[in-house]
């Protein structure tokens, strides 16, 4: 019999009697691939939680300032944990290998030392590299983003009058006005800016031909321009307005090519060639292609409609 422990699933034939009623007629070893399949993405909210401790520790910028892979012990020596705690860093860290944020090389084989290494994934969680995502993943893995997916069924299941959003059942009021604290405005318009650099260079290099023949575009719920300001260096021709909330845009100053409104985009769209909508998952509700503006739409990660 085999442990079948995170993605190591048996070979067929391994495991292969059949376990009776209820099964569908699978193997042994189907079973065991199906429940591990469950099993690991019940518990994935683990990979997230060790993702989040290991850049709230900033460990990412340890081993990047480090210079060469970092040791266990060197790790221990640099992070902010009680000595009877640090054989748990270990086991943290094999979490965050297995998940591919970082990778264990070999340092010196008379001993058998190994250290930790960034790969290309955890560089991106490096805070000095201008395309790091670390604000973002952040700023999305604290408790507050994520606490209103757990009233999916219960919203699906009443009326829009009833409950007409998920984060209001949540915190009792739109999604927006829960943003609006000076404290959760800083934070989310920082994670939505460092999502937005890297995707900002993308759009730039491989969709240069999507602005050809524009003179002007409005970046709705633009934030604090991330994008925009990318896209007025790259296509000098462009004048770009930037149409956001009044107190996410209160104080930016733009450009010549390059202006800040603050307003609600379900009353008023400021006139241009296009409209940019940048998201990052889940989208804005639709906002409709009114007087046949084209509509670039950008999405970081996977989209839900
Ligand atoms: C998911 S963020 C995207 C920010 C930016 N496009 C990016 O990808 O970095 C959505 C943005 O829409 C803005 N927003 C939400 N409702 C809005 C409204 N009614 N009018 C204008 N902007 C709005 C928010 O303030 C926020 O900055």
């Amino acid at each position: 019999m085999h442990i079948v422990s995170g993605s190591r699933i048996p070979e067929e034939g391994v495991f292969d009697m059949n376990l009776g009623n209820g099964d569908g007629g699978a193997t042994g070893s189907e079973l065991l691939r199906a429940q591990a399949h469950i099993l690991n993405h019940t518990y994935s909210f683990i990979n997230s939680l060790c993702l989040k401790w290991a850049i709230e520790q900033g460990i990412p910028n340890l081993i990047h300032h480090h210079g060469r892979p970092i040791t266990l012990l060197e790790l221990v020596s640099a992070l902010d944990v009680q000595p009877t705690k640090a054989h748990y860093v270990r086991r943290l860290m094999r979490i965050l290998v297995h998940s591919g944020f970082f990778e264990l090389r070999d340092l010196e084989e008379a001993n058998r030392q190994t250290g930790y290494a960034l790969n290309s994934v955890s560089h991106l969680l490096v805070k000095s590299n201008p395309s790091s995502i670390a604000a973002y993943a952040l700023f999305a893995l604290t408790p507050f983003p994520k606490g209103h997916w757990q009233y999916l069924s219960a919203w699906l299941r009443d009326g829009e009058d009833v409950h007409p959003s998920t984060f209001e059942m949540a915190y009792g009021v739109p999604a927006w006005d829960a943003w609006r604290s000076p404290e959760i405005n800083s934070l989310f318009n920082e994670a939505m800016a460092s999502d937005s650099s890297l995707m900002a260079k993308a759009v730039v290099d491989t969709c240069r031909g999507l602005f050809e023949g524009l003179s002007s575009v409005v970046d709705v719920g633009g934030g604090t321009g991330t994008l925009s300001k990318v896209i007025t260096q790259a296509f000098p021709h462009l004048e770009c307005t930037v149409l956001d909330q009044p107190h996410v845009v209160d104080g930016l100053v733009g450009s010549e090519r390059l202006k800040f409104v603050g307003g609600d985009m379900f009353v008023e769209i400021p006139s241009a060639d296009a409209i940019i909508l940048k998201v990052s998952t889940t989208p804005l509700p639709y906002v409709s292609n009114d007087k046949g503006r084209p509509c670039l739409q950008f999405n970081s990660t996977y989209p839900i409609t």
